[in-house]
């Protein structure tokens, strides 16, 4: 069953943060939705969390879905270890026997199992976000939530984790909502991406980049030209 999402609004205190948005996709689609500072980006994920109620507008097939909500602050429990965070959210999911195989498994998809006993202060910031990555998939959620994951930090960090979350989620793919104003981040990781307007956010634009993932390059002319067509919609 698709997602959609219908004719959402949402104001505060009279400031109209998004206008009669609709969007739809399909399931297990990874959906970008790119647009500039303040135009309503972590407001819509919100809603689509169930945190904020939208004063219009309804959203079709997310009842009894679970959700994996990821921030651009780590959120890690800094008295947990890597292993015991990802044990943290699986407790109440797993045995405990399925518990150490899941963390396992995840750990090591991001490339962090020998840092399975370490506590978040000894980590750098990229492998804490790696810790924060797995540690959404591990969860069993239908659905993953990611507002600007990777916002602030140098390229190279940058594409690497975008590599982490590929691997992750090219293995086990969820339907994912990914906000983010990094034209980059839209075009190698959408396979939907929705550009809104500035403030009030409404949809200003939406592409479908069907280039499977391993071979987005700028070099291909086609990537260069849907670069340029984000570029164009964000900015005119
Ligand atoms: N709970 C709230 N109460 C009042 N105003 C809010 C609330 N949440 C968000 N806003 C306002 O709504 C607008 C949109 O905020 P939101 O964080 O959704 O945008 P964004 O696109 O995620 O921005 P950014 O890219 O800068 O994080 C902002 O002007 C913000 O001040």
């Amino acid at each position: 069953m698709p997602l959609s999402l219908c004719h959402i609004s949402k104001e505060f205190d009279g400031l109209k943060v998004l206008e009669d948005l609709t969007l739809e996709v399909k399931e297990n689609t990874l959906t970008c939705i790119l647009g500039p500072s303040g135009s309503g980006k972590t407001t819509l994920l919100n809603i689509i969390a169930g945190i904020i109620e939208p004063d219009a507008g309804e959203m079709v097939g997310f009842a009894g879905h679970r959700i994996s909500y990821i921030f651009q602050e780590t959120r890690l429990l800094k008295w947990k270890t890597v292993r015991g965070n990802l044990d943290f959210v699986l407790k109440d999911h797993l045995s405990p026997s399925a518990r150490q195989q899941t963390i396992s498994h995840y750990l090591q998809l991001v490339g962090l199992e020998e840092f399975q006993n370490y506590y978040p202060e000894k980590l750098s910031g990229g492998m804490k976000q790696r810790v924060s990555l797995a540690r959404a998939f591990a969860y069993p959620a239908e659905i993953l939530l990611m507002d600007e994951p990777f916002v602030g930090l140098d390229l190279g960090l940058k594409l690497s984790l975008m590599h982490s979350f590929l691997d992750l989620w090219l293995a086990e793919r969820r339907s994912t909502f990914f906000v983010t104003h990094d034209i980059q981040e839209a075009l190698f990781l959408g396979e939907e991406v929705f550009v809104l307007t500035h403030r009030p956010g409404r949809i200003k634009g939406h592409l479908t980049i069907d280039i499977p993932h391993r071979e987005r390059s700028l070099q291909r002319q086609e990537m260069a030209d849907l670069q340029e067509t984000l570029y164009r919609l964000l900015t005119e």
